[in-house]
């Protein structure tokens, strides 16, 4: 499998409302605070933008509302994991991100042959108070040797400086979040994240 070469997270439907006609074609809705009903409306949403401008959606965490609103990827982190039922996720034909730190959660996530495993945080990340150090380029040709032919998704901290360090060092795809999401404009910054990544395209 393929993972386009960006790969933007946002917290709303109306992000994804916003980006997706620019030309983003992977997207993560990763929403950490609402109740189930808003959520679902978010997912369904996010799902008909997706769909109008075949871009990939990726639901974080909440794997059972993706699977009740026919959403066909989901990521989940470690903790996440844990409770996850990988048969259901499996059964309903979605597939599966998975979050690594360390080498431990790495064997951990190959075990669960996820369709891609991220590595993070690459660089210091604003977004969410992190227990680990930056893991640093040469972290990602580490993971890339383990983890190919499967795709490796870099995050925490990237630019668009950033991005050839990350995909010379092995990464398949490099998620972000704030250098788009508070960026002055937005549509500007994607649209740079696009450009920079094309070469990998
Ligand atoms: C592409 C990608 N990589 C890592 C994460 C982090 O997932 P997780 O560790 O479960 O933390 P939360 O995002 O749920 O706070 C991610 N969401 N996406
Ligand atoms: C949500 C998330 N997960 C990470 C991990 O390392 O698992 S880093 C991260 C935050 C990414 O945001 P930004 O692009 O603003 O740094
Ligand atoms: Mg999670």
């Amino acid at each position: 499998m393929k993972l386009d070469p960006f790969y933007l997270i946002v917290d709303s439907a109306a992000w994804i409302e916003r980006l997706a006609p620019l030309g983003v074609k992977l997207v993560q809705l990763r929403i950490k605070s609402k109740n189930e009903t808003g959520l679902r409306a978010e997912i369904r949403k996010s799902k008909g933008f997706c769909a109008q401008h075949k871009c990939q959606l990726i639901v974080n965490d909440h794997w059972r509302l993706a699977i009740e609103e026919g959403c066909d990827f989901v990521h989940l982190g470690q903790e996440d994991l844990q409770t996850a039922d990988l048969s259901r996720i499996r059964a309903a034909g979605v597939r599966l991100g998975l979050s690594t730190h360390d080498r431990v959660e790495l064997e951990t996530a190959m075990f669960a042959e996820p369709d891609y495993v991220a590595l993070g945080p690459i660089y210091p990340t604003i977004l969410k108070k992190m227990k680990w150090m930056p893991q640093g380029l040469e972290r990602i040709s580490e993971w890339n040797r383990r983890v190919a032919p499967i795709p490796l998704v870099a995050i925490g901290g990237l630019n668009p400086d950033r991005l050839n360090g990350v995909f010379e060092a092995g990464a398949n795809s490099a998620a972000v979040v704030t250098d788009i999401t508070l960026s002055s404009d937005p549509e500007t910054r994607t649209r740079e994240w696009i450009e920079k990544t094309d070469r990998w395209r």
